[in-house]
C-alpha cells in the first residue's frame, strides 16, 4: 500500500487549495474526486451564477448611463460563454495539472477505511497517509413540501439545474429567499421570467441588517419579483402542463419550475469518518481552530458548516496546509465578507446592530445614502442608489460591522472587513484619505454620522 503524506477528499476551492499548497512545498499528496475537479463552485455555484449575472446587470447599468442606448440581451451567447465558464463540465485539464504537479489523482468516492494510520479507498486503490483532509462541500437541502418528489425532475431545479439552464422558462417559483434565492431570483426575472419567491424568514435575506434586506425588497419589486414572506410551500402538484403550489398563506401559485434556494446541508457523512470514531454533528465535521477534527484529520470548507463561501473554505484551506507543514494556525471569522452579487451589489460583514447588541457592546450605528454626498454615484449614473450602514462599539472606539447596498460594493466592503479584522481606531478611520470619486468615499460620511 502506498504512503502519502497527506489525501485530500474532496476537489472543490477548499481542496484544491491544500493540495497546491502541499504539493509547492514538495509534499506526497494524493487528492480524490467523485466528480469534477474545481467542485460546486467552479461548475454549478460561484462561477455559473456571476457569469448569468453580469449580463443583465451590464444592460441596467446602461439604461441608467447617459449617452448609451440600451444593449439587446443575447441568450444563446450568453448560455455559450457559461458553457465556457464552466469548462463544459469537463476537468481533463484540471486532472492532468495535478498529475504534473506530482499528485496521485483518484477519481471517485473518497471513504476513511482505517486509523492510526489512516487510511483512505477510491474506487478500489487504498492508500495510508499521515494526514487526511476533508473538503467534500455541501449539497442543496430538499424542503419538506408535499408532492415535490413526485413532480418530473426536470421540473425542480437545484442550483445545479438552474445554472445550467439551456432555456429561460416562462414562469419560476424559488423557495427560499437568501443569497441562492436573491442570486437566482433576480437573474431570471431579467431574462424575463415570471418569477415568485416564497421565504420562509420574515425578509429577504433574513439573517441580515433589516434595513439592507428592505432595500433588496425595493428592488426586488423594480424588478417585477412577487415576494412571499413568512410563507412556506406546503405543496406542489402537476396539473397538466404546469405546477400548481400551495402556500401557507393561502395562495396559490402556478408555475414551470420550481427552484430550491432553501440551505445547503455539510456533506461529512458516509465518509467512514464516524466508524473511525469522528465527531459529526447537524453542521457537518466538527473541528477545532486549527481546522483539526482528530489528529491527523482535518476539515475545510462547507463539509464544516461553518460560513459557505469559497473565500472560507480557500481561507481554511490555507490554514490547514500550514498547520499540516508544522505551523500553528487558528483561524478568525469576525470579518467574513457576505456579498450577494444582485444589482446593485449587497455586501455586508461583521455583526448587524441587533446581533451587536446581543453581545452587550455599547452600539453606535449610522447610514449614509451616497446619492446625497458623493460624486461617485452621479458620475456612474443618471438614476443613481447606494447606501453604507456602520455598526460600531463605542466603548472599544472601533467598527463591528457594516454593510452596503450600491454598485461595486463587493470591491469596497473591505474596508470595513479590515478595519474590523484589525480593530482600526474609529479615529484611524475617518482620518484616512480615500480616493475621489469613490464609492468607498461613503466611509468618511457614515463615520460622520455615527453618535459616539
Ligand atoms: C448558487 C450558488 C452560488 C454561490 N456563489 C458563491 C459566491 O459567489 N461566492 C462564494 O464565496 N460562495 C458562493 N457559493 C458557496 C460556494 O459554492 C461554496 O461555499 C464552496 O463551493 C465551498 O467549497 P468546498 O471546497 O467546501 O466544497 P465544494 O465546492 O462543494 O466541493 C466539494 C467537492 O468534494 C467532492 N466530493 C464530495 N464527497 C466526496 C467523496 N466522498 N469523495 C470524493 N469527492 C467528494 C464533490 O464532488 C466536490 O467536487 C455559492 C453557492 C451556491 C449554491
Ligand atoms: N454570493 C455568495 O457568496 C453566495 C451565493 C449563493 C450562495 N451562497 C452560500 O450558499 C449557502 C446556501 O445559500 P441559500 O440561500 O440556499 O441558503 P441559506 O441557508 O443562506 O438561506 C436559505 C433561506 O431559505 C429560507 N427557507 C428555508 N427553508 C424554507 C422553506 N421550506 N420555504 C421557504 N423558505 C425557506 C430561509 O428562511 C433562508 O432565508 C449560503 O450559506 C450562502 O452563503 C453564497
Amino acid at each position: 500500500m502506498e504512503h502519502m503524506d497527506a489525501v485530500v477528499i474532496g476537489m472543490g476551492p477548499g481542496g484544491e487549495t491544500v493540495a497546491s499548497r502541499l504539493l509547492a512545498a514538495g509534499r506526497r499528496v494524493a487528492v480524490a474526486e467523485r466528480e469534477l475537479i474545481g467542485g460546486e463552485c467552479a461548475y454549478w455555484a460561484c462561477i455559473p451564477t456571476k457569469t448569468l449575472l453580469r449580463p443583465p446587470e451590464a444592460r441596467a447599468g446602461a439604461d441608467g448611463t447617459a449617452g448609451l442606448s440600451r444593449p439587446a440581451l443575447d441568450w444563446p451567447a450568453l448560455r455559450a460563454y457559461r458553457d465556457q465558464m464552466i469548462r463544459h463540465l469537463d476537468d481533463s485539464a484540471q486532472v492532468k495539472g495535478y498529475q504534473e504537479q506530482g499528485a496521485l489523482v483518484l477519481k471517485g468516492q473518497g471513504r476513511v477505511t482505517g486509523r492510526d494510520p489512516w487510511r483512505v479507498e477510491v474506487g478500489g486503490t487504498e492508500v495510508s497517509t499521515d494526514h487526511v483532509v476533508v473538503a467534500t462541500g455541501s449539497a442543496a437541502l430538499r424542503p419538506p413540501v408535499r408532492g415535490l418528489d413526485d413532480l418530473d425532475p426536470a421540473t425542480v431545479w437545484t442550483n445545479r439545474e438552474a445554472t445550467t439552464l439551456t432555456e429561460i422558462p416562462r414562469r419560476a417559483l424559488v423557495i427560499g429567499g437568501s443569497a441562492v434565492g436573491v442570486e437566482l431570483g433576480q437573474f431570471l426575472a431579467r431574462m424575463g421570467t415570471n418569477v415568485t419567491v416564497v421565504q420562509r424568514g420574515p425578509r429577504l435575506l433574513d439573517r441580515e441588517e433589516p434595513r439592507l434586506c428592505a432595500l433588496v425588497t425595493d428592488q426586488f419589486a423594480r424588478d417585477g419579483i412577487t415576494v412571499h414572506t413568512d410563507t412556506e410551500v406546503t405543496a406542489v402538484e402537476r396539473e397538466g402542463a404546469e405546477v400548481v403550489a400551495s402556500l401557507s398563506d393561502g395562495t396559490t401559485v402556478r408555475t414551470d419550475v420550481v427552484v430550491l434556494a432553501a440551505g445547503r446541508r455539510p456533506r461529512a457523512d458516509g465518509l467512514g469518518l464516524e466508524e473511525a470514531g469522528v465527531e459529526l454533528d447537524r453542521t457537518g465535521l466538527v473541528v477545532d481552530e486549527h481546522c483539526r477534527a482528530a489528529p491527523g484529520l482535518w476539515g475545510i470548507g462547507d463539509a464544516t458548516g461553518q460560513a459557505l463561501f469559497t473565500h472560507v473554505a480557500k481561507y481554511q484551506g490555507r490554514l490547514a496546509a500550514d498547520n499540516i507543514l508544522g505551523g500553528d494556525r487558528t483561524a478568525d471569522y469576525t470579518a467574513v465578507p457576505r456579498v450577494v452579487f444582485a444589482d446593485p451589489e449587497i455586501a455586508a460583514v461583521g455583526l448587524t446592530e441587533s446581533q451587536a447588541r446581543e453581545r452587550g457592546i455599547d452600539t453606535a450605528t449610522a447610514e449614509a445614502d451616497l446619492t446625497k454626498t458623493l460624486a461617485r454615484p452621479w458620475t456612474y449614473g443618471t438614476d443613481p442608489r447606494g447606501t453604507l450602514g456602520l455598526v460600531a462599539d463605542r466603548e472599544r472606539g472601533v467598527l463591528v460591522g457594516a454593510w452596503a447596498f450600491a454598485p461595486l460594493a463587493s470591491e469596497w466592503i473591505h474596508t470595513a472587513a479590515l478595519a474590523i479584522r484589525a480593530r482600526l481606531p474609529l479615529s484611524v478611520l475617518s482620518d484616512s484619505i480615500i480616493q475621489f470619486p469613490t464609492f468607498g468615499e461613503a466611509y468618511l460620511i457614515a463615520l460622520e454620522n455615527l453618535d459616539l
